[in-house]
């Protein structure tokens, strides 16, 4: 089954099942074309909720960013469609829902687990990258995980062309801000993703976020890459965050290392 190449879609031809959460400015539902049956999620958004939060444009650019990203590991946007009040999104389920309900009830991942994920993340931004795309807000709540247990990076409300000065200010979490993007310079470029990578793989082997703190202190933190990995973290584990948590942008370990690091090689036994 697969969904409709022909580019109109409208809600009659959805037959909406539960919800499955709020992913931001809107709801999402579980949905069955009703033609062939293809099963799908479709994201509401209110026209006047985007127009408030003056993210109209946002979402236009990441609706083209990502009519053209085809990866196992990327949260796969079919289509949309609008009506009076409401813009659709047509998107990809991810059958075992979302990775920080996972990371919450386990507490932390195992090192196994940890690094078959962190070794799809790299991939999954080793693509974007090379499409000069910066996903920017690379964390547990943007993560997905797929029917076969594969991990799906979603939600680009913030992906841009890199490089990039950023306009609309930010919300949510500091944990995952990279340095130049709190020191004012506002200019940055693919390696935010690098930074955000090194957070997620402290956060999936401690369970806490490396700079987790009162909004002050983690920005001091965070500007000096100022972290504590705790004992029961494998030293190859903590020699990748390491390389990955830099201030410099520049001396960040690139991601083709990422995939070759004894941590990812050790636990991710190349296909046969
Ligand atoms: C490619 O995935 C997206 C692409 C774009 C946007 C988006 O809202 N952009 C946006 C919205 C407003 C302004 C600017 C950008 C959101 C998503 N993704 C999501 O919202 C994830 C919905 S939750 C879910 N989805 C599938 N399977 C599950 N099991 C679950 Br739970």
């Amino acid at each position: 089954r697969s969904m409709p190449s022909s580019r109109e879609f409208h809600l009659g031809m959805f037959e909406i099942g539960r919800p499955l959460g709020k992913g931001k400015f809107g709801r999402v539902y579980l949905a069955k074309e009703r033609k062939n049956g293809f099963v799908c999620a479709l994201k509401v958004l209110h026209k006047s909720e985007l127009q408030q939060g003056k993210v109209e444009k946002q979402l236009r650019r990441e609706i083209e960013i990502q009519s053209n990203l085809r990866h196992p590991n990327i949260l796969r946007l079919f289509g949309h469609f609008h009506d009076s009040k409401r813009v659709f999104l047509i998107l990809e389920f991810a059958g075992q829902g979302e990775l920080y309900k996972m990371l919450r009830k386990v507490g932390r991942f195992s090192e196994r687990r940890a690094a078959e994920y962190i070794a799809q993340m790299a991939a999954a931004l080793q693509y974007l990258h090379k499409k000069h795309v910066i996903h920017r807000d690379i964390k547990p709540e943007n993560i997905l995980v797929g029917i076969h247990g594969e991990i799906k990076i979603s939600d680009f409300g913030w992906s841009v062309h890199a490089p990039n000065s950023r306009r609309t200010t930010m919300c949510g979490t500091l944990d995952y801000l990279p340095p130049e993007m709190l020191n004012g310079s506002n200019y940055h470029n693919e390696k935010v993703d690098l930074w955000s990578l090194g957070v997620l793989t402290y956060e999936f082997l401690v369970g806490a976020a490396p700079f987790e703190d009162s909004p002050v202190e983690t920005q001091r933190r965070i500007v000096r890459a100022d972290m504590k990995i705790p004992d029961f973290v494998s030293l190859e584990a903590a020699d990748l965050i390491k390389k990955l948590l830099v201030v410099k942008p520049d001396q960040r370990i690139p991601l083709d290392e990422v995939a070759k690091h004894p941590w990812i090689l050790k636990h991710c036994a190349p296909k046969p």
